[in-house]
């Protein structure tokens, strides 16, 4: 178990964490998650000892390491941009921590062999990190941190420099490794779409504070508020309330969609629409929508829904919401 208790860190007035206490569990997989700014950084960066905290603790198994150096924390970091020892190997590069701490070399060569066989960079021992892609790169990097054996694995935006598609492979990659390894591992992301991916837990940042810690389903589907909400997916204001776009449900009869929306508790009612754009996103269909009020918002349906519907825009269709563990009442001055 990490435990960072009231933890306060500023740079001159700006406070980039205002009071941060969280607990990550031995062995999970937690992202820090939250925009740019939002203090993720500077809480990996105080775990790792790299940043000195003003006031507060961090402790790791138990062990007060507030005023420990790095070195003596028993972690392992990778950043978005790995500083490889150009003029080394891949296998002497993994080997390093090894080597400093003078391990005999049949002891290294077999966790530098087994570590390579890990990252899936068997084939690439005698290569120069130069001769390697981005996302190779970022693997080695990783087999290094492993190397040490140590308790904590701290991640800062790893996949970050890479595209797309190699950035997904690598994070379902870095799952996998976890469920192998089970190091307990922290990993500071800014994409929600990766932290839902790969984390396990996930603690929401904004403006130095925490706004909710919890697995992700319980953030997606009972998120504490507004921003945990907006920040976890695509949201609508619908009535008086945030609601996700595919629990907006269309209906074409207006008696029907009342009756079934006087069923659900708490529901900020039918709203009368016009349908300003539909548009196919593969599975799923999303349609623009705009309310008597001028409001405008969108619903995701499915694509045999969409069909079934039949909708054109122009017309008028009645929307209500479903699925109420996932809408936070908003600010009235935001409400249509
Ligand atoms: N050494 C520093 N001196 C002054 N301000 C700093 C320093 N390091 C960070 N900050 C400020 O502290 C705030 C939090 O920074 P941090 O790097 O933790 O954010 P982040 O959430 O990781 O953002 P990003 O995703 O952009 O890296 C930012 O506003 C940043 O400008």
């Amino acid at each position: 178990m990490i435990t960072v208790t009231n933890a306060r860190k500023n740079y001159g007035s700006f406070a980039a964490l205002d009071d941060v206490s969280i607990d990550i569990p031995s062995g999970s997989l937690t992202a820090l998650l939250g925009p740019s700014g939002s203090g993720k950084s500077t809480l990996l960066r105080s775990i790792a000892g790299l940043e000195g905290l003003d006031s507060g603790t961090v402790t790791i198994k138990g062990r007060d390491v507030t005023h420990e150096p790095p070195q003596r924390r028993g972690i392992g970091f990778v950043f978005q941009h790995y500083a490889a020892f150009k003029h080394m190997t891949v296998r002497d590069n993994v080997a390093f921590g090894l080597t400093i701490r003078k391990k005999p070399k049949a002891e290294t060569d077999r966790k530098v062999d087994e570590l390579l066989e890990i990252v899936g960079l068997e084939g690439f021992r005698n290569r120069y990190p130069a001769q390697l892609s981005g996302g190779q790169r970022q693997r080695m990097a990783l087999a290094r941190a492993l190397a040490v054996d140590p308790q904590v694995l701290l991640l800062d935006e790893p996949f970050g420099a890479l595209d797309a598609k190699v950035r997904t492979d690598l994070r379902q990659w870095l799952r996998r490794l976890h469920d192998e390894v089970h190091v307990t591992t922290v990993l500071v992301t800014h994409d929600q779409e990766e932290a839902l991916d790969v984390a396990d837990r996930i603690a929401v940042l904004n403006k130095g504070q925490i706004e909710q810690v919890g697995d992700p389903v319980t953030l997606y589907e009972r998120p504490a508020n507004d921003f945990v909400m907006g920040f976890l997916g695509s949201v609508a204001h619908f009535g008086d309330q945030l609601v996700r776009p595919h629990d907006i449900v269309l209906e074409r009869d207006r008696a029907t969609a009342l009756a079934l929306d006087a069923k659900v508790a708490g529901s900020p009612g039918v709203v009368e629409a016009v349908v300003e754009r539909v548009v196919p996103l593969g599975f799923e269909v999303r349609i623009d929508l705009r309310a008597d009020s001028g409001a405008r918002f969108a619903a995701q349906i499915t694509r045999r829904d969409a069909a079934a519907l039949q909708l054109r825009e122009g017309e008028t269709i009645h929307a209500r919401a479903v699925a109420r563990s996932s809408v936070v009442d908003v600010d009235p001055a935001l409400a249509i």
